[in-house]
């Protein structure tokens, strides 16, 4: 009886698994033996014809296709699968590229029209060519994704278009963006599938009117008023995008301060700098509900606590309240891969999730979800499997925001020291007195070290000024070597830069600097 059962069971399982249609119970008795028949003979067939590889990967954005290219540096056979007909993910396409390619082209225009009269450099007339823009940042992207189909061949890299599922450990079905499917038979399989916005209840994203990020990348005319839900990463970049151009913006933060995860001193001084470009924010307050009106959008905001509701005016409202792991289509409960209460695939700290031979990196598993972390990911994986010692420090990735000035960020806020209880030091240095920042009139901000009252050792770093983004580096290798705030103020560092303030603030932190 057992036998049978455990036959029906995987000729079930092989049935639905290859759409060979489920076989009804009550034909088990005859169809049983020809199903099973069936089942083998298509495994042989399947066995023959599915390519071998080393290494599979589902997703090519920063964590998939790093993973990829490292992969086959160690001499593994790798395939790599990505769905959107581009490799780089996320990242390249919709994220961080294109984002920065606008914040910079928006930062040029601004600076154009406000900021070069002071620096003697007169142009009437400066205007917006957003079209051209926008082909900017195309280009830019473009350039880019062709980059890494360039680097894959390098590599010999297999790059499969197409969606990924997994029917097994060691099979990957791909429904091909050409049509048709192919099989691919491997010995490892990596997660790489990344994340998507997180959508908020009653607000649906047209990406017109009512936009995600990747709708704000696009956007064909200028706003007059857009309201932006959500004050971290993607809402701040994108304000600040629209915000340059001309647009008003409102952002509506849920939280009771702009990017929680910042160290609050330098957030509160970042919300000010923000409030004199022109933004306003509401603070502990959420968006109930957006409608169209005859003008645009009439967008419902009410106290997170709940309470009395107002209605504020936009033409545009961008959604950016946070982004959730994406695993769809990816027969991941089938297989029984366990994800947590956010949809994260569970790993080890060899990324490997519960079922042997598939592992995970990237956004869809818990930690920052950053491009940069998730490369890091890729790397230890694979080395990882190749019997190296690939390894992560989640402690010492830097967060950017690409404002201007910029906010960066490296280990513990002075929050965090103080909550566990750790003696601690604080120096700061304000970019006023930094001689660099002065010449190029960009001195807004400051650096901010925390440090181990009795050894020194930097515990965090925060930093908001022009290019804290290539600043803040030097404090992740302090991190990653232990040094001590001494360490950094001792280093000589090149006059004039800006990372001179990382010096003095290094100096303010065991001692006392010399320019303040
Ligand atoms: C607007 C914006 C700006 C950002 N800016 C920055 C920044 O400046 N710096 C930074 O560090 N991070 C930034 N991020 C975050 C960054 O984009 C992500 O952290 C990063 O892309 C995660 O990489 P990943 O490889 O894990 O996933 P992704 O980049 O999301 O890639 C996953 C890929 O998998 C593919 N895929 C999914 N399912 C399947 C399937 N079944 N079969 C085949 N393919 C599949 C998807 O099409 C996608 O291309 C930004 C994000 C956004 C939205
Ligand atoms: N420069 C960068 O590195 C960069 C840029 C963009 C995105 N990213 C990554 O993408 C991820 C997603 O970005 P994001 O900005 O969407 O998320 P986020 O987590 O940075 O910020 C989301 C914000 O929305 C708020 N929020 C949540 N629900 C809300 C609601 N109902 N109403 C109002 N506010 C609400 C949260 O309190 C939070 O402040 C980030 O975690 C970040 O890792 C990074």
């Amino acid at each position: 009886m057992a036998a049978r059962a455990q036959a029906q069971r995987l000729v079930q399982h092989v049935c639905r698994s290859w759409n060979f249609g489920p076989v009804p119970s009550s034909q088990f008795g005859a169809a049983q033996g020809v199903a099973y028949g069936r089942c083998i003979n298509a495994v042989r067939a399947y066995s023959a014809a599915a390519e071998e590889n080393d290494v599979v990967i589902v997703g090519g954005g920063p964590g998939g296709y790093v993973a990829a290219i490292k992969a086959a540096q160690l001499g593994f056979k790798t395939t790599c699968v990505e769905k959107r007909g581009a490799l780089g993910g996320t990242c390249l396409n919709v994220g961080c590229i294109p984002s920065k390619a606008l914040l910079h082209s928006s930062h040029m225009f601004h600076e154009a029209q406000h900021n070069f009269a002071a620096h003697g450099v007169k142009i009437d007339g400066v205007q917006v060519d957003l079209p051209k823009m926008m082909e900017q940042k195309n280009k830019a992207v473009s350039g880019l994704t062709k980059g890494i189909e360039g680097l894959f061949k390098k590599y010999k890299v297999t790059y499969v278009k197409g969606s990924g599922k997994i029917t097994a450990p060691g099979s990957v079905s791909v429904e091909l963006l050409e049509g048709g499917t192919k099989e691919l038979k491997t010995k490892h399989i990596i997660i790489a599938t990344g994340s998507d916005v997180k959508s908020l209840p009653g607000i649906a994203i047209d990406e017109k009117q009512v936009v995600s990020s990747t709708g704000a990348l696009s956007l064909t005319e200028i706003p007059q008023k857009m309201v932006v839900i959500g004050g971290g990463y993607i809402g701040l970049e994108m304000a600040s995008v629209w915000g340059r151009l001309g647009t008003e913006i409102t952002v509506v933060e849920f939280g009771d301060a702009i990017v929680p995860s910042m160290d609050a001193e330098v957030r509160r001084s970042f919300q000010r700098t923000l409030e004199k470009q022109k933004m306003k924010f509401k603070l502990k307050t959420k968006v109930s509900k957006v409608e169209q009106s005859e003008s645009g959008l009439k967008v419902t905001v009410e106290p997170a606590a709940g309470g009395e509701s107002t209605v504020i005016d936009a033409n545009v409202v961008l959604v950016a309240a946070g982004r959730v792991p994406y695993t769809k289509g990816l027969g991941l409960e089938e297989l029984g891969v366990k994800t947590d209460k956010f949809g994260r695939v569970e790993v080890d700290e060899h990324f490997k999730s519960s079922v042997d031979g598939i592992y995970a990196i990237g956004d869809v598993i818990p930690g920052p979800m950053l491009a940069h972390k998730a490369e890091e990911d890729g790397v230890a994986c694979v080395e990882l499997l190749a019997g190296k010692a690939g390894h992560v420090n989640y402690d010492t990735v830097p967060g950017v925001v690409y404002t201007h000035p910029e906010v960066a960020s490296v280990g513990k806020t002075e929050e965090q020291v103080k909550a566990a209880g750790i003696p601690y030091n604080v120096g700061k240095f304000p970019f006023m007195a930094n001689s660099r920042a002065r010449s190029i009139d960009d001195a807004d901000g400051l650096v901010k070290i925390i440090a181990h009252k009795e050894t020194d050792k930097v515990l965090g770093v925060h930093i908001m000024g022009p290019s804290a983004g290539e600043m803040i580096h030097e404090a992740c290798l302090a991190l990653e070597y232990g040094a001590s705030s001494e360490d950094i103020a001792r280093t000589c560092h090149g006059h004039p830069t800006l990372s001179e303030a990382v010096k003095e603030a290094a100096m303010a932190t065991y001692d006392k600097p010399i320019h303040f």
